[in-house]
């Protein structure tokens, strides 16, 4: 199914990055937002052109992608097929269950309707936000419901595979609990770990390292985007982190034990650091393949222009393929480490060309 005209209602950071993305492919996309502002912005940021209803220039669209909250999608859902805006609709919103059942309620038609949800974000919202290379590689639930046409489903896909996505297909129930298992019960998680450093001290603050940055990251988000993220995901969260809370209550007796002398109790949180490993273990790579599929070559590299292009100007030279890179600062200090992840048949070459270009490899 071909996607030429696409409707973006909601030009937030999904909306915005799903527009880009189309654009980037050669789709015409038209964009809708209750603000103003950031229709503007995101039009300027070359995401498409202002949708204008009734107009000619609305006319042909091929699919409309509502990337509002989630409580607002069944209206929004609604409000667009009374208008006839567009022949298929989908929705991204980060929970499926609910608004799915508020559309069957409103009366909407699921015959042109498949929702569908990126599994890929940011920790910050608006059109400003927005990446056009957001969901390369990144898993995209669509959860066709029984009454679902299967060209919405074939247009839906299209978009899917427009923005580098790979399309995974799974009834709403099943992806609202693995939902609260990977990503909305480990914000909680994160929020509340975050929450400790309200009042940390000072000298707390500035001994914080990689660690705390990467458990807290998403604790940064819009507590109103989660909140109507939570609400309408409440029951299967709330199962999740009582079996988090469980644990932790679990860890912290243990380690009350051990600060009173009872030396037996490092064998209960050595079992929570074993699972730890074995459940992170599990997450998968980049490209939705085994976890670990990379090996690591770290580097030493100094906080100057050019050093990353140098970096990579080694990889090349040496027919490496960067798979992907992370920097971690050394606080304080003018040097950072990068964290190369190539094929595991490469890093021995890597390392060596490293070596022999002068590099520090530790
Ligand atoms: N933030 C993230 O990392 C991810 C979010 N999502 C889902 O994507 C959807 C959008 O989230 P973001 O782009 O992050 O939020 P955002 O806050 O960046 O953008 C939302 C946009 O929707 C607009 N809006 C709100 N109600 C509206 C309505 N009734 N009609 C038209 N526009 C309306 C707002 O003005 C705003 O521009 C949500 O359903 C969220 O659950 C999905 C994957 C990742
Ligand atoms: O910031 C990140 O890394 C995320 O994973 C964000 C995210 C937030 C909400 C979703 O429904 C999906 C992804």
């Amino acid at each position: 199914m071909d996607l030429r005209t696409v409707l973006v209602v909601g030009t937030g950071l999904i909306g915005t990055s799903t527009a880009l993305a189309l654009r980037k492919r050669g789709v015409r996309v038209l964009l809708a937002d209750r603000d103003e502002g950031a229709v503007r912005l995101a039009r300027e940021l070359g995401a498409g052109e202002e949708w204008r209803p009734g107009t000619p220039q609305a006319e042909g669209v091929d699919l409309a992608v509502i990337a509002v909250p989630p409580a607002a999608v069944a209206t929004e859902l609604h409000e667009l097929q009374r208008i006839g805006a567009a022949r298929f609709y989908t929705d991204v919103a980060s929970v499926k269950g609910e608004p799915i059942h508020r559309a069957r309620q409103l009366g909407c038609d699921l015959a042109s309707y498949v929702a569908s949800h990126p599994l890929a974000g940011r920790e910050k919202s608006g059109p400003g936000a927005a990446r056009e290379d957001l969901f390369l590689g990144r898993p995209w639930a669509l959860c066709p419901t029984e009454e679902a046409d299967p060209e919405a489903k074939a247009a839906v896909l299209r978009l899917i595979e427009l923005c580098g996505a790979n399309a995974v297909e799974v009834s709403a129930i099943d992806h609202d609990r693995a939902v609260a298992v990977v990503s909305h019960a480990p914000h909680v998680a994160a929020s509340a770990v975050a929450a400790r450093l309200a009042d940390a001290t000072d000298v707390a603050l500035g001994l914080a390292g990689q660690g705390i940055r990467d458990v807290t990251r998403i604790a940064g988000s819009d507590p109103g985007l989660w909140l109507g993220i939570l609400s309408g995901n409440a029951g299967p969260v709330a199962e999740v982190l009582e079996a988090v809370a469980n644990d932790l209550a679990d860890a912290a007796s243990a380690l009350r034990a051990l600060a009173e002398g009872d030396g037996t109790a490092t064998d209960e949180i050595t079992q929570l650091l074993k699972r730890g490993v074995a459940g992170h273990d599990r997450i998968p790579g980049k490209h939705g393949g085994p976890a670990s599929a990379y090996a690591v070559v770290q580097v030493v590299i100094g906080d100057r222009p050019g050093q990353l292009a140098r970096l990579f100007q080694v990889c090349d030279e040496v027919g490496v393929n960067v798979e992907d890179v992370r920097l971690e600062h050394a606080p304080g200090l003018p040097l950072g480490i990068a964290e190369l992840s190539v094929e595991p048949g490469a890093a021995a070459t890597l390392t060596e060309a490293l070596h022999e270009r002068g590099w520090q490899v530790p």
